[in-house]
């Protein structure tokens, strides 16, 4: 059997805002390739646990790593670079332009022949400028959204806006997609779709994904492996189907949401 590797080691974090323990001692690692998702009820951490990895928020205590580096008390622009993408709860994208020009983009960051490095260098530019096209076209067709390309996002729906969004995280080809509630005011043909997409996503790019949502049933389908929070702890890690049945879990969600 080939061997997995860690991408993120996430170790013994905690967090507290002003005595409130919003992540407690929690241990989770995600691999190389892996669908992992977070689930909990709400104020169970997982926006926290976001925040703490993209470098918003700035840990007490534990460990982050990243492919081995550490990335507690980088600045998140330097966590971007290093591969870690993510999506927000609301639509991250610019509205008033093109689906194209929003995923030429994103290619923008990617490709490292800047302003100058243009001007200098005419061939290497315009060799990028067709891998950027070339790259969009590719996200697009992934992403169902190659009639689109010409539209302005703002004039899609929500869903489909969220699909514009993720093609945008994929066209700077990170190697960690973190995706905070991507369903989250979604229809139910919506979230079908966005689950369906993210799957496909994982599988062809072999892309790891860390997923946060509040809905459980949205993940069981789709994650390889699923860690559940309760006020901040781990209370289950495993497949979906042994968090699914762990009685914390049942216990943290009919106490709660449900
Ligand atoms: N900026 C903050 N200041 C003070 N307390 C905070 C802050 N952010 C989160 N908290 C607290 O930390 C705990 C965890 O909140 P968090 O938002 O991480 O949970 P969550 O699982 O993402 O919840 P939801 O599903 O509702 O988004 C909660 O008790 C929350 O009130």
């Amino acid at each position: 059997m080939p061997e997995t590797t860690n991408l993120l080691d996430v170790e013994d974090l905690s967090l507290s805002f002003s005595g409130v323990r919003a992540i407690d001692g929690v241990t989770f690692s995600v691999r190389e390739g892996e669908l992992f998702s977070v689930i909990g009820p709400n104020g169970a951490g997982k926006s926290s646990l976001f925040n703490c990895i993209s470098g918003v928020y700035k840990p007490q205590s534990g460990s982050i790593r990243f492919a081995g580096d550490q990335l507690i008390g980088l600045k998140p622009h330097r966590i971007a670079r290093k591969g870690i993408a993510r999506t927000f709860q609301n639509v991250d994208v610019f509205p008033a332009m093109t689906v194209q020009e929003n995923l030429l983009l994103a290619r923008d960051g990617f490709m490292r022949a800047g302003a100058l490095g243009c001007m200098i260098r005419i061939g290497r530019s315009a060799r990028e400028e067709r891998e950027a096209a070339a790259a969009v076209e590719h996200y697009a067709e992934l992403l169902h959204i190659t009639d689109l390309l010409a539209a302005p996002v703002g004039s899609l729906p929500h869903g489909t806006q969220k699909r514009v969004e993720l093609a945008r995280v994929l066209a700077a080809e990170p190697r960690l997609i973190m995706l905070d509630e991507p369903v989250a005011g979604m229809n139910h043909d919506e979230t079908g779709e966005m689950a369906a997409t993210i799957q496909r996503v994982n599988r062809e790019l072999r892309v790891a994904i860390l997923l946060v949502e509040h809905d459980m049933s949205m993940v069981m389908g789709i994650s390889d492996r699923v860690c559940a929070l309760d006020f901040g702890q781990r209370i289950a890690l495993g497949s979906p189907a042994e968090v699914a049945g762990d009685a914390l879990v049942v216990n943290a969600y009919l106490g709660g949401a449900l």
